[in-house]
């Protein structure tokens, strides 16, 4: 006979794992999705996968209506442990924005960029709720826990969507053995013939908010979930569920622990996200100004990050003819044209024009492409730096923005 000891997976939080029965969450009513302010194809997919409401136990709009005390700080609220807590802080610093916090242990600091403003370090599901309940003004959180601890709620915007770390999805998960074995999407999960009233799937998850609403939109509907803190990849070896609905990254836990993900199994695409209570924005003096300034930074600083400068000279008899040698090559069009300006050089005591100097941005993933593009239309010393920021005329969230909240 063989014993089972359950071990806490890390000794410094030593949280006891514990699974229990979850309770009932499934009460389906029509509610409008969240306020996406942005295109991203993850943030569409996001709106399609929360058309319809489940209602809430804590968070829901209807049962905590976030309440505008007077207070002359606008408050930001950053993770303040986990994976996301550095990245938040180090995107800030990129931007400009400068974290003052005197020790780890002090939840709050003070970003001298932004007199008016106060950071207040939270856990990542804290930071939604007190945005829900107005503590917060404005959050740095993953997608994930937006949707999981928000449940639609119409007070919360997301501001920008895609703050390029944190990068994650949520995601069903089966042994790969066993019944499971020939099972490779949702739909044959859902119809294998295990599955009844009396004995239905059984998930284990965090997510108690997003999971059962994903089944229902999707049909299945001998389902039960149970939940635990973490090591849900645990679960299905030891017998306590079939499968699993946790995040997924690089995909290593699920393949240690003999799990696969299935088509159709992914309920949303997450990465880091600027979160705001509209209240905050609408009523808050100073807020909207604030959102303004941090989202000109966060847009500068994010599409400067994909792209390099490239510098590169090119022998031409005027500028309008080495313009129509680059702008004939697909790579080089750059942001809206390249820059192109003469090269003076001395030749027997007279200034000549023989280069040109072409200024183009490049995405960084098509810099070869574009240096053999450069030299195929006669460029040389070809200089690449990276970019720090791109200002652009406007910042097309912050007009979504203003149309969201009706400005
Ligand atoms: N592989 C991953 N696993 C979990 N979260 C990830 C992963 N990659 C990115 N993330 C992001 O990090 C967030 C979780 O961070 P973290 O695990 O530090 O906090 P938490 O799980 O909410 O807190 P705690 O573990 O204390 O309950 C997720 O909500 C998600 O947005
Ligand atoms: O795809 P991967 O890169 O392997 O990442 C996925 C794992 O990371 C997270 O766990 P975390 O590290 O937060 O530990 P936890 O289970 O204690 O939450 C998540 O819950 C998965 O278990
Ligand atoms: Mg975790």
């Amino acid at each position: 006979m063989s014993m089972s000891i359950l071990l806490p997976t890390n000794l410094q939080q030593c949280p006891s794992p514990s699974f229990s029965p979850s309770t009932p969450l499934l009460s389906p009513s029509p509610s409008t999705a969240f306020s996406f302010v942005g295109t991203s194809r993850r943030c569409l997919r996001l709106v399609t996968c929360c058309v319809s409401s489940v209602q809430s136990s804590v968070a829901n709009g209807s049962a905590l209506a976030a309440v505008i005390v007077e207070r002359d700080q606008i408050r930001l609220g950053l993770p303040s442990k986990g994976r996301m807590a550095a990245d938040s802080v180090d995107l800030l610093k990129d931007c400009q924005l400068f974290v003052k916090q005197v020790n780890p242990r002090q939840y709050v600091a003070q970003i001298p960029q932004l007199p008016n403003t106060e950071v207040w370090f939270q856990r990542p599901k804290d930071i939604v709720r007190k945005l829900l309940s107005g503590d917060l003004d404005l959050g740095i959180v993953g997608l994930d826990t937006v949707c999981e601890y928000g449940q639609e709620n119409e007070d919360l915007i997301i501001v920008h969507e895609a703050l390029n770390f944190g990068d994650c999805h949520l995601s069903i998960a089966i042994p790969n053995y066993g019944i499971f074995e020939n099972i490779n999407s949702l739909k044959e999960l859902a119809d294998m013939p295990q599955w009844s009233e009396e004995r239905p799937l059984r998930v284990a998850t965090g997510f108690t908010y997003l999971g059962p609403k994903f089944m229902e939109e999707n049909g299945i509907k001998h389902v039960t979930f149970s939940t635990a803190d973490g090591a849900l990849e645990a679960a299905p070896a030891m017998g306590i569920a079939d499968a699993i609905l946790d995040l997924v990254s690089s995909g290593t836990t699920l393949k240690e622990n003999n799990l696969k993900e299935i088509e159709g199994g992914v309920v949303l695409e997450s990465q880091a996200a600027l979160v705001a209570s509209r209240r905050a924005l609408t009523d808050r003096k100073g807020a909207l100004k604030t959102v303004h300034e941090i989202l000109e930074r966060l847009e500068a600083h994010l599409k400067a990050d994909g792209q390099f400068t490239v510098v590169a000279n090119m022998r031409g008899n005027n500028a309008q003819e080495v313009a129509e040698r680059v702008l004939s090559q697909p790579s080089l069009s750059g942001l809206q044209g390249p820059t192109i300006s003469p090269v003076y050089c001395t030749q027997n005591g007279k200034v000549s024009i023989d280069y040109y100097a072409i200024v183009i941005c490049v995405p960084k993933k098509a810099l070869y492409e574009s240096v053999k593009q450069l030299r195929a239309v006669g460029g040389s010393g070809v200089l690449v730096s990276p970019l720090t920021y791109i200002f652009d005329e406007d910042t097309p969230r912050w007009g979504q923005l203003l149309r969201n909240l009706n400005l």
